[in-house]
């Protein structure tokens, strides 16, 4: 069986070397000459997956993304070869929602905002969001969500309509796919028209995909409010090559890293070694307790002190969005996009932390803490 696989994918050999010979390739520039041979085809959010890829390949049974994102995959194409697929739902959402709770608690100590007096507004409610949603109800801060899509399915999902969100929102918070077709589309959902139904202050954070926002009408519209509003960019437009312009005018850049915590991407490879499993009447044989380094950190006693201020110290001991500003910053012009990308730092989630003590609060778990066993 011959495994072609992003060589940004982590514990890929571990997982895969049991199913067949694993070859690696440089996700933004692989070509379909190098997939000639492909049985399985394992991707990320940079390849995009269609018939020009895949032109010189007849063997193909399976491509994986260990994503949840699915822009970049011609899934119709796929389904007319009769090739498998799977994305990865869910492996990196808590990773995600770390992101925003670092960003809100940097933006909350900048510009000294009571966060529990601000609303935010959710848009898009599914793995990133519903988790997004819980977290910030465990710290008292008032949300809306937006989804039409699961408002049509479910009765009792509390849905604020976009533009009603926007007149609404203190902090604004996008967690969609992307979708230019279709009943829902999300492609610049943010555009000239929506951005001036926000309120003036209102922050902005997208950590979905970098053209759910116009980031021409975004600038246009940062330079028309001179910096009044905070923004977050995790995504941007036609990465790798994004609009340099607006650097100045976001509070915090990073380089599509919100879903980058050693738990997230290894799950991705893990979740896609189970579809391979399944698709080949193999068993599960790896684990990713089994393969996973031991954190840094293992348990943390928490006192009868601790109080709801003291959770923002607690998640700074693992993650400070400000570090991966500061690498964007420093590094983007002379090293680029991709290469910040490459070389992430190893990030672990809340969970990695057992938490001990008497009584540990309920709001902590709700965040994604762990209790020590
Ligand atoms: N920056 C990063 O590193 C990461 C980015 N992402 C992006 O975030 C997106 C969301 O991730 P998940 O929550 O895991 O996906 P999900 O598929 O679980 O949830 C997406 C939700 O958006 C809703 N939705 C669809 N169209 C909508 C519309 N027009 N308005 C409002 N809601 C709409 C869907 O009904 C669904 O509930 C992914 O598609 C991906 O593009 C995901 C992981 C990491
Ligand atoms: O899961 C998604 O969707 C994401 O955006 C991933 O975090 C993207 O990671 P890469 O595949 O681009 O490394």
């Amino acid at each position: 069986m011959q495994i072609f696989a992003d060589e940004n994918m982590p514990l890929v050999n571990a997982f895969f070397e049991d199913i067949g010979n694993v070859t690696l390739f440089n996700g933004r520039n692989v070509t379909a000459s190098q997939l000639e041979n492909a049985d399985i085809l394992l991707v990320r959010s940079v390849t995009n997956v269609n018939a020009e890829l895949l032109a010189k390949n007849s063997k193909l049974k399976f491509v994986g993304t260990a994503t949840i994102g699915m822009d970049h995959i011609d899934q119709a194409y796929l389904a007319s070869r009769n090739v498998s697929f799977a994305s990865a739902p869910g492996c990196n959402a808590q990773s995600v929602v770390e992101y925003v709770l670092s960003s809100l608690w940097c933006l909350a100590e900048r510009y000294q905002w009571p966060l529990e007096k601000k609303t935010v507004g959710i848009v898009g409610v599914g793995n990133i969001g519903s988790r997004l949603v819980r977290a910030l109800t465990a710290l008292n801060i008032k949300v809306l969500q937006c989804d039409p899509v699961r408002a049509e399915q479910d009765n009792g999902f509390e849905h604020t309509d976009f533009d009603l969100l926007c007149q609404h929102a203190d902090i604004i918070s996008f967690h969609t796919p992307l979708q230019t077709l279709g009943k829902w589309p999300t492609r610049h959902m943010l555009n000239t028209t929506s951005l001036q139904r926000l309120k003036p202050d209102c922050a902005i954070i997208n950590a979905s995909r970098g053209a759910v926002i116009d980031n021409h009408a975004l600038l246009n519209d940062l330079l028309v409010t001179h910096r009044r509003r905070a923004v977050v960019l995790d995504v941007w437009e036609s990465e790798p090559d994004i609009l340099t312009a607006l650097l100045p005018y976001v509070d915090i850049a990073t380089a599509h890293i919100a879903g980058h915590s050693v738990e997230g991407k290894a799950r991705g490879t893990e979740m896609l070694y189970q579809h391979c499993c399944k698709l080949l009447g193999q068993p599960v044989i790896h684990q990713l307790g089994q393969v996973l380094s031991v954190p840094a950190m293992g348990k943390l006693q928490i006192s009868e002190k601790f109080r709801l201020p003291d959770v923002q110290n607690l998640a700074r001991l693992l993650y400070d969005v400000r570090r991966d500003d500061a690498m964007l910053r420093q590094h983007l012009a002379e090293q680029g996009f991709d290469w910040l990308r490459k070389h992430y730092p190893p990030r672990r989630e809340f969970g990695s932390l057992q938490l001990c003590g008497k009584i540990v609060p309920d709001y902590l778990p709700q965040l994604g803490f762990s209790l020590a066993q």
